[in-house]
């Protein structure tokens, strides 16, 4: 975390591949090291560890070191967020400290797929109704910030329940279509966002939205930003 975080840093949650197993392309695969790191409900101060409960609102790092499971690359778990009460799901902003990171996202049966490759600085939006899987295609440890809401347990079940994504990344970039998906739309491939008018763009760091309330309103409010995610996914946000 060298470099990207100055405040008090918690113990870090680890994944294993025991965790991860079931969303694998390869369910045999063996590793004994861990995958990734997530450090949740970060802040650099009091002031601003109440301004982010009263928002309800987490900042989250995650470095994902580069490797490979069996020829695929290492991605995190993948999981969909709940819907909130104004029935849309909550979405999430990532943004790239360190690295490369390929973001997959998926509706839910998969009837839309996207591709949004980043690098330092990107910011990625993962709009309602998509659930998503953070791959490291890279040879540098992926280290990335998130913003997201913490009025939601997200949901494995999806993922586990088929394997993983709609698609595995292999290797050399290879995106290998899953068979629990027979029917998973083609990878569309997006360039990450930028949405000036919120401050979300490449020289604003994720952190800086911090006591910016009209910035983050989107992550719990979804339903008053729709021109806004309709704009960045360019399909219709599923209800
Ligand atoms: O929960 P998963 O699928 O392991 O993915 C981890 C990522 O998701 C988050 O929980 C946020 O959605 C981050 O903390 C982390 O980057």
């Amino acid at each position: 975390m060298n470099g990207y975080w100055d405040g008090p840093l918690p113990e870090a949650q680890v994944r294993t591949i025991d965790d991860m197993r079931q969303v694998l392309a390869d369910r045999t695969c063996t590793a004994n090291h861990p995958l990734y790191y997530m450090y949740r409900h970060l802040a650099k101060s009091d002031d601003d560890r109440r301004w982010l409960e009263e928002q309800r609102i987490s900042y989250d790092i995650t470095a994902i070191p580069p490797g490979t499971l069996c020829g695929e690359y290492v991605k995190t778990k993948g999981h969909l967020h709940p819907d909130n009460p104004a029935g849309l799901g909550y979405p999430e902003i990532y943004e790239v400290l360190q690295g490369r990171g390929h973001y997959l996202l998926q509706t839910r049966d998969a009837g839309d797929v996207i591709m949004i490759e980043a690098s330092a600085g990107d910011k990625v939006l993962i709009p309602p109704g998509y659930g998503h899987v953070t791959i490291n295609p890279g040879s540098k440890v992926l280290v990335m910030s998130n913003l997201v809401s913490t009025a939601f347990a997200s949901d494995y079940q999806p993922y586990v329940d088929r394997n993983g994504a709609a698609y595995y990344e292999m290797e050399g970039g290879a995106l290998v279509k899953n068979p629990k998906y027979p029917h998973a739309a083609p990878v569309r491939h997006l360039p990450p966002i930028e949405v000036r008018e919120l401050s979300i763009d490449r020289t604003t760091p994720l952190y800086d939205l911090v006591g910016r309330a009209r910035s983050v309103a989107f992550l719990n409010h979804p339903e008053q930003f729709m021109e806004i995610f309709a704009e960045l996914t360019n399909y219709p946000v599923p209800r």
